[in-house]
């Protein structure tokens, strides 16, 4: 028998990958933060789709993490931006890939989710989209953070990994599930490149009839793998959230031997993670326990 867990559930990453020993801190104040700002709106009644929003906003928002302000550069040395989010409740999903100088990339996202039409809008498209829904650019250079430019000029192409992409699913008071991800992908990128956080199935995915997945790491390998999407499989054939989440990682791991982590959470409320990472910093508050639990 599967116990219902009562009361709200979220659960926040702040990417898979080996974590700088100066940003651990910061990190971790980071998830903290946007899982008490996601408990917020749950515990206020609000749905999943504004917790999972509110959350990943404020890791937008701090440029500990490669996300909005503080993402690392492309190729080109200029940010483009994925993010997408999806309703559980009714499989509405919105994304936004390779967009520059939008803050908060997953609230377009949501607002191209509640627009109903295409699931996803890339580059210029995506901006005049935000034009016309009222969500103001910023200039180029309030989003870059010292820390990314000097990176970027010393970086080279072979050992550029991106850590610091951020996800959040939640389930609310009305047993409603959501995802949403967001990141500035991979440093040093192609312009134009796309990643998995932008792609429904395999960087996020949120179905109440399953459950709602996270996921962060190699973007190239999620999408082959359509990660998300994977993993709730193995939630559907009746593997426990742990397990399901482990052996999507695993599976992933097999065929592409490739860096990766997610977060996920059945319709009941069970939360699974994974990782083949170093590290993957995790959040969770969950039955009206209002002190977040923390595990990597
Ligand atoms: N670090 C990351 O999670 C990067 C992201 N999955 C991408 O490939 O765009």
């Amino acid at each position: 028998m599967v116990v219902r867990s009562f009361g709200p559930v979220i659960v926040i990453h702040g990417g898979a990958g080996k974590i700088a020993p100066d940003l651990v801190e910061a990190r971790r104040a980071g998830i903290q933060a946007a899982a008490t700002h996601g408990w917020q709106v749950l515990t206020a009644g609000g749905s999943a789709v504004e917790a999972v929003e509110r959350a990943v906003r404020t890791l937008e928002d701090d440029p500990a993490f490669n996300a909005g302000r503080g993402a690392c550069l492309n190729r080109d040395g200029e940010i483009e931006l994925d993010a997408s989010i999806m309703d559980g409740r009714n499989l509405a999903a919105g994304a936004i890939g390779a967009v520059k100088r939008i803050a908060n990339p997953v609230t377009l996202a949501r607002a191209v989710m509640e627009a109903g039409g295409p699931v996803l809008l890339v580059g210029e498209g995506a901006r005049q989209f935000a034009a016309v829904v009222g969500i103001a650019e910023c200039g180029a250079d309030a989003l870059i953070t010292e820390r990314q430019r000097a990176r970027w000029a010393t970086l080279q192409e072979e050992n550029a990994v991106g850590v610091g992409t951020v996800g959040a699913v939640a389930l609310d008071r009305s047993g409603h599930l959501a995802a949403a991800t967001s990141t500035g992908g991979l440093p040093l990128k192609a312009p134009g490149r796309v990643g998995d956080s932008a792609l429904i199935g395999c960087g996020t995915y949120a179905d109440d009839q399953l459950g709602a997945v996270s996921c962060t790491g190699n973007g190239e390998a999620i999408i082959k793998l359509a990660l998300a999407k994977t993993a709730l499989e193995f939630l559907a054939v009746g593997e426990e959230p742990m397990t399901a989440a482990r052996r999507a990682v695993g599976e992933l791991t097999i065929r592409t031997g490739a860096g990766v982590g997610i977060i996920l959470l059945d319709r009941y409320g069970r939360i699974g993670t994974a990782r083949n990472t170093a590290q993957m910093a995790c959040a969770c508050i969950r039955n009206d326990n209002a002190d977040p639990e923390f595990f990597d």
